[in-house]
């Protein structure tokens, strides 16, 4: 069976648009055809004022207040930003948008399914190949987890008779290895059942031990859905700093136009400038346009923007970065909380996704952090990065049975390609040791 990224069943254009505010006159564009180029005339390097994005209150409109944006000098892959249009109700009638011939297949919805296990038998042989490349990743990713396990396992299972004590002393083991005491205890009653009650070996139980972790992971592993009836449809990526937020998009950027999907990167963390420079060089890479502004700008008013800029260009999928300052949380929520608002003035249903960046290798951290961020951005979803390197992935299974969140991609590394759709019975086996 080979792995397939997308089950593609295009129809864009198929179903009405969200109503939005009406454009401006296009200028004579110089830049290439496919490039989103500014629909104004030359700006200066130099601070520009545009319209603030959000008021305290979602409903009324935006008001001028100025917000000093540094537009710089075009590159190939920026769309500098331009002002931003009124917040208030768009013209109820707007002229449909060109229909997007890209599948006339009978049949064909406006959804990308993207992390779906599919047929694809021309790719068998580079899939495979690859599978086995992250499989092998991946188990000496979670060798820590596993090796741990296994060294206590081994040390348990000196001793013949499973006996009520080593039991307890299994149970403990699972515990230290961040699977959560739920896990543990639903491990410890399957073998307690009596189906192990005598020579039970190390192998036995490790085949206990995968079997619950795939029954916790296995409503979780699903495919990352993006309806592009909103037109774009709006991942919003939250998490930590340093989880790999703006790695995750440029994977996923990757896949998206590797696939034929017209994709835009909004550098929404404007409080780091390296985290800027390199979401440009991922944009470079992917062909992705970046819309970015100074540092230190309002995240919100380039998210805003930048929602505005990929509507303009016919964009299927908007990504936007943000800041994940966790030293303080009010300002975390406050910023949080103005970009999902501002979007919302845009299209109601914005953003349609929140994928949130877990780094596997900070362990209890991580659950911490998921409570955090799905409270104040109302994550939807889950990567779980970093599960090469010295991961201790024990804690996606205590997330997902505590949060029951969809993961859809693990991260095995930081090239483009390490990014992968999260499946439940290889994480399982690779952490309980199992080849
Ligand atoms: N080994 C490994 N490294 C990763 C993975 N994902 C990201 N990284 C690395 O982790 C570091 C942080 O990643 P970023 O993508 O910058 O993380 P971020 O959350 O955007 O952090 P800020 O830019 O500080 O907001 C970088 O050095 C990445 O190359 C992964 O799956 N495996």
């Amino acid at each position: 069976m080979a792995l397939g990224f997308f089950k593609k069943m295009f129809s864009f254009g198929a179903q009405p648009e969200e109503p939005r505010p009406p454009e401006p006159q296009p200028a004579p564009q110089p830049a290439p055809a496919e490039l989103p180029v500014p629909a104004e005339p030359p700006r200066p390097s130099t601070p520009a004022e545009i319209q603030p994005a959000v008021e305290p209150t979602p409903a009324e409109p935006i008001e001028p207040a100025p917000v000093p944006l540094e537009i710089p000098p075009a590159q190939p892959h920026e769309v500098p930003l331009r002002d931003a249009p009124p917040a208030e109700a768009p013209p109820a009638e707007r002229p449909p948008e060109p229909r997007m011939e890209r599948s006339a297949a009978p049949g064909s919805e406006d959804r990308i399914t993207v992390g779906k296990t599919v047929e694809r038998p021309v790719q068998v042989n580079a899939a495979e190949a690859q599978r086995n490349r992250w499989l092998q990743r991946l188990r000496e990713g979670l060798s820590r987890s596993s090796r741990e396990l296994g060294d206590n396992l081994a040390g348990v299972f000196t001793r013949t008779l499973l006996t009520e004590e080593i039991v307890e002393e299994l149970e403990e083991v699972l515990i230290r290895a961040d699977l959560g005491v739920e896990t543990a205890m639903r491990v410890a009653d399957k073998l307690a059942e009596g189906r192990f009650s005598s020579r039970t070996t190390e192998a036995d139980v490790r085949r206990v031990v995968a079997g619950e972790v795939e029954a916790v992971l296995r409503p979780v592993a699903q495919p990352l859905e993006l309806d592009l009836a909103h037109k774009p449809h709006v991942i919003l990526v939250v998490g930590v700093n340093g989880t790999g937020k703006t790695t995750t998009i440029g994977k996923l950027a990757a896949k998206l136009t590797a696939g034929g999907v017209k994709v835009t990167l909004a550098a929404g963390d404007t409080f780091r400038a390296a985290a800027i420079e390199q979401l440009k060089i991922w944009g470079e890479r992917t062909g992705a346009p970046v819309i970015s502004s100074r540092l230190g700008a309002d995240a919100a008013s380039l998210a805003y923007e930048a929602f505005a800029q990929a509507k303009r260009d016919g964009a299927d999928v908007l990504i936007i970065d943000t800041a994940g300052r966790l030293q303080n949380k009010a300002e975390l929520m406050g910023e949080l909380d103005k970009i999902v608002r501002v979007l919302k003035k845009l299209d109601p249903d914005a953003p349609h996704t929140v994928l949130q960046t877990v780094d596997a290798t900070t362990g209890q951290n991580a659950m911490n952090q998921v409570e955090i961020f799905r409270s104040v951005a109302g994550v939807s979803g889950l990567v779980m990065t970093k599960l090469d390197g010295t991961a201790r992935g024990g804690i996606l299974v205590a997330i997902a049975a505590k949060h029951k969140l969809p993961v859809y991609f693990i991260g095995v590394g930081e090239q483009v390609d390490d990014l992968e759709p999260f499946r439940a019975d290889d994480f399982a086996n690779a952490i309980a040791g199992l080849t």
